[in-house]
Formats: structure tokens, C-alpha cells, sequence
């Protein structure tokens, strides 16, 4: 009896800046994987909430916005990802500053946080022929199991530059803002340090490519 051969996930924790997305989304792309942004649940619910003229502090706004993750759309392909909420396309609304600002909000919400750890998880069970999740706590909460699980870390300055190199503006405001929600999100959830058997990806000194190419050297030894 041959054993039954289930799809390979691929879970990547890491603080902002630190590459998970684009990371993340070229391993899947190297793998011919699917791709989960679980930022992007998050910050589609902070979206709603400001949509509503609402404060993501506020917990019973949050819970309110939270009624409405049924209407939750989220691609998940490599290519281009999609994001849609109450009948809104916020693919491009969602990586905007003031998202990012707000979005803490929603992560220390636990219900919303154990609401949107469902939606992923029956993402990640349906996912053929396999996923690369990333996120704050895929490792830890959301795919404890995952057949490869990576802590994606860099130097905060590192991380500070690279972020600079996207957005612009004033480098040491982008860099405040980024400690700031890394020390808020850190309040609720542990992605600084690896939990067992994470293996830790430290890109200070690598290029983006060598980033990848660790991460997709890891799978390929695991699984083949
Ligand atoms: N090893 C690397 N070398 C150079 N640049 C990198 C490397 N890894 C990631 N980057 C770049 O760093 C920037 C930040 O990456 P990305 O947005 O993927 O981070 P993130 O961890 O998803 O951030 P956040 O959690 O804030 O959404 C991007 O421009 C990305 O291309
Ligand atoms: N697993 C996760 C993923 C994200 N968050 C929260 O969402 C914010 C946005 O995430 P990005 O990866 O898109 O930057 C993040 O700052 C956290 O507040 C989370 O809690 N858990």
C-alpha cells in the first residue's frame, strides 16, 4: 500500500521588512506552489474598519468589521494576489502607510486573530501541490506542522533600508514606524525568536536571491 502523498506547506515567520512576502512569493514561484499572505486578512479588516470611519484600538469596531470576513476574497497565486472585502477590491489600498499603521490593531483582537487562523487554515488544507505561508505566527499557531518552517529574519537596519528603498520618503520615519509595529505586533505574538525546529534564514548578507534560493534548498532537501 502506497502512502498517501499530502501537499507540502512551507510556513515563513518574520518581523517587517524582513522579505517575507517577496520571499515568500518567489519560493512559491520556484516551487509552482501556492502563496498565502496572511498580512493581507489582516489588513483587509483594518481597511474596513477605517473604510467605517472606525478605530482599530477599538475593540467592538473591530469585532464589528469582523462580521464581515465571510466576504473575504484572497487569491492565492504567486503571479498576482488578490484581496477583496464587503464587495471591495483593497488589493492596493491595503499596502498604503496608513494601513500599516492600523493594522496592530486588529492583530491584538483575539477573535479576529483565532477568526482569520481558520480561513488559513483551510486555505493551507485545500492547497495543491503545495503552500508557502508566511506571516507572524504560521510557524507557531497557524501550521505548527508544516513540512518546512523558516523564522526569515535581517538586521532591523537592514530591514529599515530596504523598506526606505520602496516607499521613500523621510528614512527615519520609515524606520520608527517599522519598530513601532514590530514592537506592538511582538505584544501579541513571539516571531523574533524560533520556536523547535524552525530553521532560522538570517538575510542580512544575502541577496535577495540567495534568500530564496536557502529557503527553496531547504524544501527540496526535506521533502525530496
Ligand atoms: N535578501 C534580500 N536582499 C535585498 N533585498 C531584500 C532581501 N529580502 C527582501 N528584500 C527586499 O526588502 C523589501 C521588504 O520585503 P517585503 O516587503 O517582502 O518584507 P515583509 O517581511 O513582507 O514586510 P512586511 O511584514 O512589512 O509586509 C522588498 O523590497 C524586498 O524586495
Ligand atoms: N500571521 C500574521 C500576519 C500578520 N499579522 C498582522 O498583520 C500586519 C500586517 O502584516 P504584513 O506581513 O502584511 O506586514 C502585521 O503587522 C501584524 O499586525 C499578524 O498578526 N499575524
Amino acid at each position: 500500500m502506497s502512502a498517501e502523498r499530502r501537499a507540502t506547506v512551507v510556513a515563513i515567520d518574520g518581523p517587517a521588512g524582513s522579505g517575507k512576502s517577496s520571499v515568500a512569493r518567489a519560493v512559491a514561484r520556484e516551487l509552482g506552489f501556492r502563496f498565502l499572505d496572511t498580512g493581507a486578512a489582516y489588513r483587509a479588516l483594518a481597511w474596513l474598519v477605517l473604510e467605517r470611519g472606525g478605530d482599530t484600538d477599538d475593540e467592538p469596531t473591530v469585532l464589528a468589521a469582523l462580521e464581515r470576513l465571510g466576504t473575504l476574497e484572497l487569491t492565492v497565486e504567486p503571479a498576482g494576489q488578490r484581496v477583496a472585502i464587503d464587495g471591495h477590491d483593497v488589493t492596493e489600498a491595503i499596502r498604503s502607510e496608513r494601513i500599516s499603521a492600523a493594522v496592530s490593531g486588529v492583530a491584538r483582537t483575539l477573535p479576529a486573530r483565532s477568526a482569520v487562523n481558520e480561513r488559513f487554515r483551510a486555505i493551507i488544507a485545500d492547497a495543491e501541490p503545495g503552500i508557502v505561508a508566511e506571516g507572524r505566527d504560521i510557524t507557531t499557531v497557524v501550521a505548527p506542522d508544516a513540512d518546512v518552517r523558516v523564522l526569515l529574519t535581517a538586521d532591523e537596519a537592514v530591514r529599515i533600508r530596504r523598506r526606505f528603498g520602496d516607499v521613500g520618503g523621510d528614512e527615519f520615519q520609515v524606520g520608527a514606524r517599522l519598530a513601532a509595529r514590530d514592537a506592538s505586533d511582538s505584544k501579541v505574538i513571539d516571531f523574533l525568536t524560533a520556536a523547535d525546529g524552525v530553521t532560522v534564514v538570517d538575510s542580512t548578507d544575502l541577496t535577495f536571491d540567495e534568500t530564496v534560493d536557502a529557503i527553496v534548498r531547504l524544501v527540496r532537501d526535506r521533502v525530496s
